[in-house]
């Protein structure tokens, strides 16, 4: 393509007015494009704030119907939940989340009874219900079991279906675990529950405040990088998206966010499937500490890193930010 150059080609030109900007603008960010992560807690009447994520809160299953409603009217298409299972039901194998009357499942089922057509996205993972942190079934050693994880997060995943999950999202990263809980989603007569697989997904210092959340931080012994992505690495991301997109994945994930626009921009050309990022615990609090600092403004900083996801590729973000940027441009 042959372009005029300076100065019959001016590109300011476009720039020189809001109506012009907004004319050309490539770009688009709304709310329908956000997914609220919320954390969901025991108790009566509880809104318990995270100290290491000012502004977010865990609540109690009584209180999550309310937070359903303002998102919907804020026009947020979907919820994706996460429970801070009281300690005394963390054990070693994690059992508690194939419990059907867990708190993701009551929380499910309260977000449908208050808000029907609201999206729920489910965590599949055991970190929030084992006693050592990790997110499958430890062996002596302390390594990650693939196999042995994968069949109770095919339990899990059903038992979160069963309750009204509109889709399961594995964050676990075992091998394999997409196409069995595809398999068994069709078996149990799930067909249209989605999966969402966290397919990209990198052992990354950005988790640590979602950690605090769900409190799993203090019991996690070592790290996840025996099974979690290496930062170094895009190749392999690209291969682990081929895998989940073979198994039936519906849609893929890249997670940390920001600083992994390369991933999603190559996942999206490569394949051209719905991509998501989610944007993590620590790149929501690294905004609301330049903030505090003075060193940004949050309405600012929140719609720029938004709409760079979109601009990369994505489909949609998951942002703990979700509420205040649907706010922003609700205008
Ligand atoms: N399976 C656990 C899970 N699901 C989502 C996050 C992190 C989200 C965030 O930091 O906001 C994690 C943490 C981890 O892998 O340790
Ligand atoms: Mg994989």
């Amino acid at each position: 393509m042959t372009q005029a150059s300076f100065p019959a080609l001016r590109l300011r030109r476009t720039r020189a007015s809001a109506w012009s900007r907004a004319l050309v603008a490539e770009t688009h960010l709304s709310p329908a494009h956000l997914i609220w992560p919320l954390f969901v807690t025991e108790g009566q009447g509880v809104t318990d704030p995270v100290k290491t994520l000012p502004g977010v809160s865990r609540h109690s299953i009584d209180r999550i119907g309310a937070v359903a409603k303002e998102a919907k009217a804020l026009g947020i298409g979907c919820l994706a939940l996460f429970p801070n299972t009281p300690r005394d039901l963390r054990t070693h194998d994690g059992r508690e989340a194939l419990n059907p009357d867990n708190l993701m499942c009551r929380a499910i089922r309260a977000i449908k009874d208050a808000v029907p057509d609201i999206g729920v996205l489910t965590d599949v993972a055991l970190d929030p219900y084992t006693s050592h942190g990790h997110d499958g079934l430890v062996d002596a050693t302390g390594y990650v079991l693939n196999d042995e994880t994968s069949e109770l997060l095919v339990a899990q995943a059903l038992v979160q279906a069963e309750a009204g999950a509109d889709i399961v999202a594995p964050s676990d990263m075992m091998d394999g675990r997409v196409g069995a809980i595809r398999a068994a989603l069709e078996a149990g007569g799930h067909r249209n529950v989605q999966i969402m697989a966290y397919s990209a997904k990198y052992a990354s210092a950005f988790y640590g405040p979602f950690r605090d959340a769900v409190g799993s931080g203090g019991l996690l012994k070592g790290d996840k990088r025996a099974y979690q992505m290496d930062y170094a690495n895009a190749e392999e991301a690209l291969r682990e998206v081929a895998l989940d997109l073979a198994e039936g994945a519906d849609s893929v994930m890249v997670k940390p966010g920001l600083p992994y626009l390369d991933i999603i921009r190559r996942v999206k050309e490569r394949f051209e499937v719905p991509v998501f990022a989610y944007q993590v615990s620590g790149e929501y609090a690294m905004i609301e500490a330049a903030v505090a600092a003075g060193a940004g403004d949050r309405d600012a900083l929140v719609l720029e890193a938004l709409t760079a996801f979109r601009r990369a590729g994505c489909s949609g973000i998951l942002t703990y930010h979700a509420a205040h940027a649907a706010r922003l441009l609700a205008g």
